[in-house]
């Protein structure tokens, strides 16, 4: 079984909750998920292999470490997942990127596939699938889908806030992918909206409604 993250740290929880407020325009909406993306990222990457360089510094040579070889992808989840991407890219530049087209269908609440465009070293990547919303957990469960069918292995999933029905349900399909997300929620309302939550975030990201 994949293990649950919760990333608590004080200036994670801090931001979510001006995330969450109805009042938050977009334009601090849209800062407010990079910079928890950003945090986030650090998390989420306490484990990645380093290696060691040798480093002149004024004074003397010394063994550093640096990030190992070609190593991560992000995976965003258009379109919410966008607004997480700059937040992680700031920390890690060389991260490749690549993006899988979702959205749910709001009557049947599933995933409907309209893109797709990975790295062509994909499966060689440790990946970090980002989207703000677990809530179902079918748009997750397909795009790690998509990833497996070209062959990825190495997969993480980063989110805001998580329903425990999702949480659940990607645990049961993919049952080798951790989740990290800053917050878990409490259900899932009657239109597959979390609760409390913070929305819809692709429109409160763009400005869409
Ligand atoms: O866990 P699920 O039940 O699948 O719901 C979560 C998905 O719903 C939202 O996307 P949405 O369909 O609103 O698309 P958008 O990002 O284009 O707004 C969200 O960003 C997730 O991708
Ligand atoms: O609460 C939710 C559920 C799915 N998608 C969102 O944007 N918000
Ligand atoms: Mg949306």
């Amino acid at each position: 079984m994949g293990k649950l993250v919760i990333c608590d740290h004080p200036l994670i929880q801090h931001k979510l909750t001006f995330i969450r407020d109805v009042r938050t325009n977009t334009k601090d909406f849209r800062e407010l998920v990079d910079e928890v993306a950003s945090l986030m990222a650090y998390e989420i990457t306490r484990e990645v292999p380093l290696e060691t360089v040798k480093v002149q510094t004024p004074v003397a040579e010394m063994d550093g470490k640096i990030l190992a070889g070609r190593m991560l992808g992000l995976i965003p989840i258009l379109r919410a997942g966008l607004g997480m991407l700059d937040g992680i890219l700031k920390l890690i530049p060389a991260a490749k990127v690549g993006h899988v087209g979702l959205f749910r269908d709001p009557e049947t609440l599933q995933p409907v596939e309209y893109y797709t465009k990975l790295p062509t070293d994909v499966t060689e990547r440790e990946l970090i699938v980002i989207d703000p919303m677990l809530a179902t957990g079918g748009s997750a469960i397909a795009a790690i889908d998509v990833l497996k069918k070209r062959g990825c292995t190495q997969i993480k999933m980063m989110n805001l806030i998580a329903a425990p029905e999702g949480v659940k349900a990607v645990q049961e399909a993919h049952p080798d992918v951790d989740i990290y997300v800053a917050a878990l929620d409490e259900k899932l309302d009657d239109h597959g909206y979390i609760v409390p939550g913070l929305g819809d975030a692709g429109d409160r990201l763009f400005g869409t409604k």
